[in-house]
């Protein structure tokens, strides 16, 4: 019997909780302000249920997504997350590889600690995003979008939610605010990264400057979910940044309804935040993304094994989901659907 994905991450998480100087577990583990939003995320996915179908014969499943940038085996991407030295020596060349023989794509954060050239060179045949925050200075922003489209990238992803970074009591606990010596976000080598509250004119130039599609990354109000497909996005992520921001928003998974509804099928929807079982991922698919990101299960993943790590969480999560998937009566990602899930109160 294939071990279920709570052992396997309960199992990882400890491992890396274990091999981790606490001050880089603390920097990954944790949230903005009192961590409500960060334990929310998980939480509200657990007061949803599956409502299944039955007698569909759904013995021929195929869980592949295609997505603007490329095809996912399963419909679990890799969110961008930054600093993965700290996790693990290989970093991001590791996580590639898994991304990679996983067939899913990796969202490669602008504060990796890997050049992304590298990162896209671990497999030219690979979907690899290039996540990024617009700058104060454009040039700078343009910059970086140059490297991404030279190193191959398939896709942006453009983080919205952070005007200024969220307030993590843990790392200020510890004093935490530089890479330690010999670690560098080498995206950012030389450049001038000063962020800046930011307009949608700024994305508008960003979207124009380049061919690749654009993703809207830390949506949460349908409102500007309507925006983004005026401004031409190729697609919107509902994200609280994993609770790292504002600890006053709703989990993603109860952001979603509205965003899928504002966006009416006109762009694909992605969401993350929370997702830490195959259910979560069927129960977010059903309410309208096309796809989920996964962050801390993949850090998890990585400092407790390198790419085995993630390969395990990966695998482990494609297990789980065919099997609810199987369990509900579906043949493809397509066929969950709103109605299948119901609100409990528990
Ligand atoms: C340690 C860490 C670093 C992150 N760095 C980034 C980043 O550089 N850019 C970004 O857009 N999101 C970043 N995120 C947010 C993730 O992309 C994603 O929204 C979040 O981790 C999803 O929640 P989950 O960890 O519960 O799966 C980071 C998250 C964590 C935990
Ligand atoms: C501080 C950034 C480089 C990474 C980030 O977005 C995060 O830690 O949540």
């Amino acid at each position: 019997m294939t071990e279920s994905l709570s052992t396997v991450l309960t199992d990882l998480h400890a491992k890396a909780r274990a091999a981790l100087d606490p001050v880089h577990y603390d920097y990954f583990a944790g949230g903005a302000g009192d961590e409500a939003v960060l334990a929310a995320n998980e939480a509200a996915f657990r007061r949803l249920a599956l409502r299944p179908r039955v007698l569909r014969g759904n013995d021929d499943r195929e869980l592949g997504v295609e997505l603007p940038g490329g095809r996912a085996s399963m419909p679990v991407l890799i969110a961008p997350t930054a600093f993965h030295k700290l996790a693990h020596p290989d970093g991001e060349l590791a996580t590639a590889r898994a991304a990679a023989a996983a067939g899913t794509i990796l969202v490669s954060g602008v504060a990796s600690t890997t050049a992304i050239a590298r990162v896209t060179a671990v497999d030219p045949d690979a979907a690899v995003w290039f996540q990024l925050y617009p700058l104060a200075d454009e040039d700078v922003t343009a910059g970086l979008v140059r490297q991404a489209e030279d190193a191959g990238c398939a896709a942006l992803v453009v983080t919205a939610d952070s005007p200024v970074f969220g307030r993590h009591r843990r790392d200020r606990a510890h004093g935490f605010h530089d890479l330690p010596p010999g670690l560098a976000a080498e995206n950012m080598r030389g450049r001038d990264i000063a962020m800046a509250p930011l307009s949608w004119s700024h994305v508008d130039r960003l979207r124009e400057s380049t061919t690749l599609p654009v993703w809207l990354k830390g949506i949460l109000h349908p409102a500007d979910a309507e925006l983004a497909v005026e401004h031409g996005m190729a697609g919107v992520i509902v994200s609280n940044h994993g609770g790292r921001q504002l600890d006053l928003v709703p989990a993603s998974i109860d952001a979603l309804p509205a965003i899928v509804s504002a966006v009416d099928g006109r762009v694909p929807v992605l969401l993350d935040g929370g997702v830490r079982s195959g259910g979560d991922v069927a129960k977010a698919i059903a309410l309208g993304a096309t796809a989920v990101g996964i962050g801390r299960p993949v850090l998890w993943g990585l400092a407790a094994d390198g790419a085995a790590g993630v390969t395990a969480v990966l695998e482990a999560l494609r297990d789980e989901f065919d099997h609810v998937l199987t369990l509900c009566g579906g043949r493809s990602p397509a066929d969950l659907t709103p109605d299948m899930v119901v609100r409990t109160c528990g």
